[in-house]
């Protein structure tokens, strides 16, 4: 996981490691890991030989790191240009530069060999970013990696201007900066890779803590073992899904295929009888469950959560649901029991606030957030979530005693005691009707297995581990959703397709 910390924190960090290490050591380390990306990010593209990068300068010292890296792709015969961008730019830099045969010029005579540049470096600004910074435009196209921070991202507050510098990568120094995975900042950033300055945090405590596919894998792989071999389908974990109406039919569906497709050990189905013959073809392998096998499974998990003899080990409530219609009792019950459960879409409508016992997730996106916090009577807007959406979370989160995941660009993870998760750069092309009916079925097939919740027999779910699968399910779904975008059109059929090849990748 990578720890999450504000501009305020790292600037005192930063302060710190300047008098200790001197600010010019500093900047050349960085600068020598944006010449490394640079260099990398050169090979990636093909046909840009001879390469010729060139460096927006501004007027601080993120324009010093800028020219310092400059300067060291000169030295390894790299040919560069920087353009000055500003009334003066950092003098030890520029000196560097220009002793390395480098050439700085101002943005106004040298625009035009933009067009030219196998790869820009916007060296704007970073940390000392204030909004209004006037931004030059560079080529549609142009090949960018940020230094730091784009240019016109606010690095707090994670808002960009519209003529924001877009990134193909950036290469942040220290520490992640909460502002480079909110708002605006996932559209903006491109690929984001953390310089590690060796900066001493051990005095700070993170805002939050970013997941990663590699954090994903070594979090899916914490509770696995040898025995898991020998476990027959029940013990493999088995889910009950309450899903669809003769309003919703596909939802269902959707969430019972890709809970099949991520390999879980059993299906049971809870949809009205007239879907059920549909879903008998559409998903042969989902086996029906009634109302009163839903009370004899709640009743017999009484005594074995999960593993031998529990005949349901964790829930997905609410794809497809008809949201007009009350629920069943069976419902009811289901909320009243200790298994965990993904509460999503209708299924949002009708979750109990209050305390419970059940260890739940629920997952709206910032409309349902919305619809819930008005359910426990807290008004909020949608422009109040999008500018603090981790504390509006909480909110519902503490309401509904369960852990929330705000989805959306940015997925928020946060549980009622305020600790928080964030999962970030999915794929756009997730934002297609169904694709979340996937991320439940893949999300209730996690917390199904005992394997990966790390219980067995009574034992209930901690927060903490639901947050950390809540966690890995948005990173399945967002390798899903570029895997998927890279074979063509995205839908939430074809997101299933792959689940099987996805969830290999994982360890699966
Ligand atoms: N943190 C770390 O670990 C490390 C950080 N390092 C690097 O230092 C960078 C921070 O440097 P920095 O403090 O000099 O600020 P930076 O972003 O270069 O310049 C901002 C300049 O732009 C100006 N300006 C801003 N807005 C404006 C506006 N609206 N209109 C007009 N002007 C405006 C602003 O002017 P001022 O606010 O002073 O008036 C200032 O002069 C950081 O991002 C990273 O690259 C590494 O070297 C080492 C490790
Ligand atoms: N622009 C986007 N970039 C990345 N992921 C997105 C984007 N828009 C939506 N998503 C993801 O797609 C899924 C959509 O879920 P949801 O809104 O419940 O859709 P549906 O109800 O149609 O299935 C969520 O997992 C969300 O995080």
């Amino acid at each position: 996981m990578i720890p999450v910390y504000s501009v305020a924190q790292i600037r005192a960090v930063e302060a710190q490691e300047i008098s200790k290490r001197g600010e010019a050591s500093l900047m050349k380390q960085a600068a020598a890991e944006l010449a490394s990306v640079a260099v990398t990010m050169l090979a990636d593209r093909p046909g840009t030989e001879p390469a010729f990068v060139i460096g927006l300068i501004g007027p601080g010292n993120n324009g010093g790191d800028g020219l310092y890296a400059l300067a060291q792709l000169q030295q390894q015969g790299i040919s560069t240009l920087a353009l000055q961008y500003a009334d003066q730019v950092h003098a030890d830099a520029s000196a560097a530069y220009q002793k390395a045969g480098g050439t700085l010029t101002d943005f106004a005579d040298g625009q035009n060999e933009l067009l030219g540049a196998s790869l820009i470096i916007d060296a704007l600004y970073g940390l000392g970013y204030r909004a209004g910074s006037p931004l030059p435009s560079v080529p549609a196209q142009s090949y960018v990696l940020a230094c730091d921070v784009p240019s016109g991202l606010d690095p707090e507050t994670g808002v960009a201007e519209d003529n924001v510098l877009r990134a193909d990568r950036t290469v942040t120094f220290g520490a992640m900066k909460s502002g480079l995975l909110t708002i605006d900042a996932p559209l903006v950033t491109g690929d984001i890779s953390v310089a590690d300055l060796e900066f001493d945090f051990s005095s700070v405590s993170p805002e939050t803590q970013m997941v990663d596919e590699a954090a994903a894998v070594e979090l899916l792989n914490q509770h696995r073992s040898w025995r898991d071999a020998g476990r027959h389908k029940y013990q493999r974990g088995v889910l009950g899904l309450i899903a669809g109406s003769d309003l919703y039919p596909g939802a269902a569906q959707l969430t019972a295929k890709a809970a099949v497709n991520c390999g879980i050990g059993l299906l049971r189905t809870h949809v009205p009888e007239s879907i059920q013959p549909l879903l008998a073809v559409s998903v042969p392998e989902s086996v029906p469950l009634d109302d009163q096998q839903i009370k004899e499974a709640l009743s017999s998990s009484r005594r074995h959560l999960h593993g031998k003899g529990a005949k349901i080990s964790a829930w997905a409530i609410g794809p497809g649901l008809d949201g007009r219609t009350p629920p069943t009792g069976v419902i009811a019950e289901v909320f009243a029991s200790r298994q965990p459960a993904v509460i999503d879409a209708s299924g949002l409508e009708v979750v109990p606030t209050g305390p419970s016992e059940q260890p739940r997730v629920l997952t709206p996106h910032s409309k349902e957030l919305r619809m819930l916090l008005n359910r426990a009577g807290v008004k909020v807007t949608p422009d109040e979530i999008a500018q603090d959406p981790i504390r509006w979370t909480r909110w519902a989160a503490l309401a509904y005693n369960a852990v929330v995941l705000l989805k959306g660009p940015t997925n928020y993870i946060v549980a009622p005691n305020g600790s928080s998760l964030v999962v970030t750069h999915s794929s756009p092309q997730l934002a297609t009707a169904g694709s979340g009916d996937v991320l439940t079925g893949i999300l209730g097939y996690l917390l199904s297995d005992g394997s990966l919740t790390g219980t067995q027999g009574l034992r209930t779910v901690p927060n903490r581990r639901i947050m950390e699968l809540t966690a890995c399910a948005a990173i399945i779904h967002g390798r899903l959703g570029r895997v998927t975008a890279e074979e063509g059109t995205v839908s939430a059929s074809r997101l299933i397709d792959n689940l099987p090849k996805v969830m290999k990748h994982f360890g699966f």
